[in-house]
């Protein structure tokens, strides 16, 4: 192994209570707010199609231009209690916000610098709202947090030159004083998550990157960070220069899922997938017509693929500058709460069942127990769903979720491999199977086919 001093603190998954919480999570919110939610990407009477949180970069505005929206920033129909009612109903266990995002603007009064909500016609702390409301409602809150920063005149993309490396260290300094105020601050926060690292300036600083999470771990003890912030000795990201994760979990899915065939290694560490509605959007904008835009069912396969490759789903929110939803979002949220209030427990406290994937669905398993789900999304025209088990492991029997004790036909045709008959018919949303098994060895009264 290479000698590292700011590679990865430990190998393998956290078993403490905080990271086992945030694991059984599983389904989060995220919500990107900021100035780019005024504009919501039109400018000059265009509209750009790109995220609409690069509106700055896209139409080529001038930061003193667009550090000018902090002026215009008062959401009157911001309701934090109203937003946690919703998270709750969709069925999150936490919530991720964005304190702070590329454009530097920060939702919370930062004693750090002047582009603050403090300093807008608003004037009020918007993450201490969102904290208190969402924690009411039993939902953990994690921080955003954007290392780039478009408005700081310190910030640097790459060091080139010493006075590069004088400002960029003054810079590092600033986010390091914003973080330790943030986890001192706000003392429910659960995790950061950490963006905007990739830029060779924060690779050349890996010692920064391991520094603010020893300080963010000695500050707010259990807290969980994401691969994401970590570079080490080398400027290797996410995984050091010997291939071990660093941060708390992987989080280098964004907008994309890791296929259920091939992608089976990231069932060995923690990881979170997080995922826009549009194509491409995290902030508010105000034209979804420019992209497909995901419907509630397409989201919910997400969140059962994702619980069954033992991963967090983290679905993305963007609020218009006055602090409401769009109707499609508020669809989405109703929609997925609905089949969350009846089969949530297959998702929450769930895990990788170690099956082999099949056509018809996905499983996922509840920790510690021999209880097996099947989330049927795509039901075989022969009505025959096929089980194919590892060793040592027997079906007994299977149900629906919902109508209980109706049993389903179970037609064991080798050894290790069923078949469960289910009606062929017009399903709406995805149906759950619950399937109990014992540990034991087939019968094995098939004879073994010579080939
Ligand atoms: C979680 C998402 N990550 C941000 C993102 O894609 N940034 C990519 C980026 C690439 C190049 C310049 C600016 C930003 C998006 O704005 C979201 O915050």
């Amino acid at each position: 192994a290479i000698p590292l001093k700011y590679g990865a603190q430990y190998t393998g998954k956290r078993s403490d209570e905080a990271m086992n919480k945030w694991r059984s999570n599983r389904f989060g919110q995220f919500i990107h707010w900021g100035l780019y939610a005024i504009p919501g990407g039109v400018w000059n009477g265009k509209t750009y199609n790109y995220a609409a949180e690069f509106l700055k970069s896209s139409a080529h505005i001038p930061t003193p231009v667009w550090d000018s929206l902090m002026y215009q920033f008062n959401p009157v129909k911001f309701d934090a209690k109203a937003w946690a009612k919703m998270a709750k109903k969709m069925g999150v266990k936490y919530m991720t916000i964005t304190t702070k995002h590329h454009e530097g603007f920060c939702l919370w009064p930062s004693e750090y610098t002047n582009f603050t909500v403090a300093n807008s016609p608003y004037k009020k702390d918007i993450i201490k709202q969102l904290v208190e409301a969402y924690n009411a409602e039993g939902i953990d809150v994690n921080f955003y947090y954007s290392v780039l920063d478009w408005h700081h005149p310190d910030w640097r993309y790459d060091i080139k030159t010493p006075e590069d490396s004088v400002a960029m260290s003054r810079y590092l300094t600033f986010a390091y004083n914003q973080l330790k105020e943030l986890a001192t601050n706000y003392p429910t926060v659960k995790a950061f998550w950490f963006d905007g690292t990739w830029d060779n300036s924060v690779k050349l600083n890996g010692k920064w990157t391991y520094e603010v999470e020893k300080m963010l771990k000695e500050v707010r003890p259990g807290v969980i960070v994401n691969s994401r912030l970590r570079a080490d000795d080398y400027g290797k990201r996410h995984k050091d220069s010997n291939g071990q994760l660093m941060g708390d979990y992987e989080s280098g899915y964004e907008r994309r899922l890791p296929d259920p065939v091939t992608d089976l290694a990231v069932t060995k560490w923690d990881w979170e997938a997080c995922m826009t509605i549009p194509e491409n959007q995290w902030g508010y904008h105000k034209d979804w017509s420019i992209s497909h835009v995901k419907s509630p069912l397409e989201l919910l396969e997400m969140l059962v693929h994702t619980t069954s490759m033992g991963g967090n789903f983290l679905l993305n929110f963007g609020p218009s500058g006055e602090g409401t939803f769009r109707p499609q979002e508020l669809n989405i949220a109703n929609t997925i709460g609905a089949w969350m209030s009846k089969y949530g427990n297959v998702i929450w406290d769930c895990d990788y069942a170690g099956m082999k994937k099949e056509d018809w669905g996905y499983y996922t398993k509840k920790k510690g127990s021999n209880q097996l789900n099947m989330v049927v999304f795509n039901v075989p025209v022969s009505g025959l769903l096929r089980v194919n088990t590892p060793k040592g492991m027997i079906l007994e029997k299977a149900a629906f979720l919902d109508s209980k004790g109706v049993s389903l036909k179970v037609e064991e045709i080798a050894a290790n491999q069923y078949l469960i008959h289910i009606p062929v018919k017009q399903y709406t949303s995805p149906q759950v199977i619950q399937v109990d098994y014992r540990e034991g060895n087939a019968k094995g009264s098939y004879e073994k086919a010579k080939t």
